[in-house]
């Protein structure tokens, strides 16, 4: 495969103006990442010392290979919601190696209200547990949770995607044949109790560790019964009457070295056989990724330099490089797997939604995983594409995207409007794992034409009236809805939602895709089918 050759001139004045505002948004990435990961008010991390308990990470340190990756997920969920009272949505997620194996990793925070479930929580560990069944990975739980954050209940109880699918991917796992561990640390109360029982290990740390359905205090309010906590879910009635636990441990040290070893007995399964060849570092430097992203979202650049500093040795086989130019179709491997690259290039148009969609097949046909790479403000509009069938050529990208058997990637690189954000495979879409960069941005539409298109409606509305809108109601409008669009589109937000599964250093992008790409084959790749056509 060729090297792509670069334009990128680093002492460009718009490279050093992008570089100064990509520093500083890397600034704000990490500062929020740092806290979401470490700060906590003195009082909870106290009341942890005093318990005698290991903070999350420390947990999570110790029970992984040293010197191995971990992939974390989703650190900035939750971040934008509940006052920020729920940093990293009170969990930690992620792939990591222990033992040698790749497993997911699930751990409550009890830092934060004594690990609760708040909405966002559920949300990103049945992301997670979905990931863990997508890729059928095995999963250890690092469990010391509280169950349901109890004020909330009505957000996080009784729907399809709420506690109850927790347990429901739990079981669905076991059926896969999909191993699960719990190590049991702390409290896990009600909904926290059902996960090391739906699990086919669990080990329970004596003094800390407690299983049960309701702690002693609702016991007694329930039933009048008077129990303590080691009688009633403590690690000798688990591990020797009901047989809920299997292995009791001294120590939170060795119940993760009690948990290694079961880990160590479990078969490593065989990988899919992937295209693969030795891999080899971009001959371009990730880095300079800061001074391509543009400071201002709206000044297009050109996704093929983004691709010359993801792909093995720079290198990149383009498909139909002269047609659909808006969109670059091509083959590249990433840490020695050969992947095909879809990203924007412009405005997605007749000719290249064909050609995304014809790439797409011919990935499915070769069992190619497909990457893509968003930066898109849309399909285009107005009559002359309409009559050339642009809504039927989006259709039919979106019908073979949407039918792939192939596991999908997607990195939110800009901007991703509108149907653009379908058909490049975003969230509703099944991409194995979707990364944001933090300087990226999704909504239906930009603030700017939401705000001309309420304002419009307005105006056809009084003018029905017989009134007319007058213009200090056309700059509220517009005011409101493009500060409400700036707030709510920023990856900040759709992460704290859990839109993607993280936003990363655009650097790390090579490194995020090679490790989730490692991950995706370990599942088999099915033979491609797809729904109708509309030719
Ligand atoms: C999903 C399903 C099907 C059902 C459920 O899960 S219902 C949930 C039932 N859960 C409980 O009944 C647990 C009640 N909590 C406790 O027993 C204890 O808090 C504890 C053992 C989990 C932790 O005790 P610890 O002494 O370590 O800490 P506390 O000072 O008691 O609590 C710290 C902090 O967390 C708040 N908290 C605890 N549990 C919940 C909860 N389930 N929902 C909301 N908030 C909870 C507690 O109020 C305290 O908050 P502040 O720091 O703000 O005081």
């Amino acid at each position: 495969m060729r090297r792509i050759q670069s334009r990128v001139n680093v002492n460009s004045p718009e490279y050093q103006e992008n570089l100064k505002a990509n520093e500083a948004r890397l600034g704000e990435f990490h500062r929020r990442q740092h806290a979401a990961r470490y700060e906590r008010p003195q009082r909870d991390l106290d009341r942890l010392e005093r318990q005698g308990k290991m903070l999350p990470r420390e947990r999570l340190e110790m029970l992984l290979d040293p010197g191995t990756p971990f992939l974390e997920l989703s650190t900035l969920a939750a971040g934008e919601h509940y006052d920020g009272d729920s940093p990293s949505a009170s969990c930690i997620t992620g792939i990591g190696i222990v033992c040698g194996r790749e497993v997911l990793i699930h751990a409550n925070d009890s830092t934060v209200k004594g690990g609760a479930w708040y909405p966002m929580t559920i949300k990103k560990i049945v992301r997670a547990m979905d990931i863990a069944i997508e890729n059928h990975l095995p999963v250890i739980h690092l469990c010391d949770s509280a169950g349901g954050f109890l004020p909330l209940q009505s957000e996080l109880f009784g729907d399809k995607y709420y506690a109850g699918r927790i347990f429901r991917n739990q079981a669905i796992l076991s059926k896969m044949g999909c191993k699960q561990l719990s190590l049991v640390f702390g409290h896990c109360t009600a909904g926290g109790a059902y996960v090391p029982a739906l699990s086919d290990y669990s080990v329970i740390v004596r003094g800390t560790g407690a299983v049960f359905l309701g702690g002693p205090p609702l016991v007694k309010a329930a039933t009048g019964e008077e129990v303590t906590v080691e009688e009633l879910g403590g690690a000798d009635m688990h591990t020797s009457v009901s047989g809920t636990c299997d292995y009791p441990a001294e120590t939170e040290e060795e119940a993760i070295a009690i948990g290694r070893e079961i880990v160590a007995q479990w078969s490593k399964k065989k990988k899919w056989d992937a295209q693969q060849q030795a891999p080899e570092a971009p001959y371009y430097d990730p880095k300079e990724l800061y001074g391509i992203i543009p400071a201002n979202i709206k000044t297009q650049f050109d996704m093929m330099e983004v691709i010359a500093r993801i792909v093995d040795g720079s290198r990149f086989h383009e498909y139909q490089p002269a047609y659909g130019k808006t969109l670059i179709c091509g083959f590249a491997h990433i840490w020695g797997y050969k992947v095909g690259i879809i990203g924007n290039n412009g405005i997605l148009f007749n000719d290249s939604s064909k050609k995304a969609a014809h790439f797409i097949q011919l990935c499915n046909q070769n069992k190619t995983p497909l990457v893509f790479l968003q930066n898109i403000t849309g399909y285009m509009v107005g009559r002359e594409y309409e009559r050339e069938g642009i809504t039927k050529d989006g259709a039919k990208m979106i019908m073979v995207q949407a039918g792939s058997e192939v596991p999908k990637f997607t990195i939110m690189t800009n901007g991703s409007y509108g149907a653009g954000n379908y058909g490049m495979c975003g969230r509703a879409f099944d991409s194995r794992f979707l990364f944001s960069w933090p300087n990226s941005e999704i909504s239906v539409m930009g603030g700017e034409q939401a705000a001309k298109t309420l304002a419009t409606i307005k105006t056809t509305q009084l003018e029905r009236e017989g009134k007319t809108l007058s213009e200090e109601e056309r700059a509220k409008i517009y005011s409101d809805v493009t500060d409400d669009y700036e707030h709510q589109s920023s990856a900040y937000y759709t992460s704290s939602l859990i839109w993607d599964d993280g936003i990363i250093d655009p650097a790390d992008t090579r490194n995020a895709l090679g490790m989730a790409i490692a991950t995706a084959m370990n599942a088999p790749i099915e033979d491609p089918r797809y729904g109708v056509l509309r030719v």
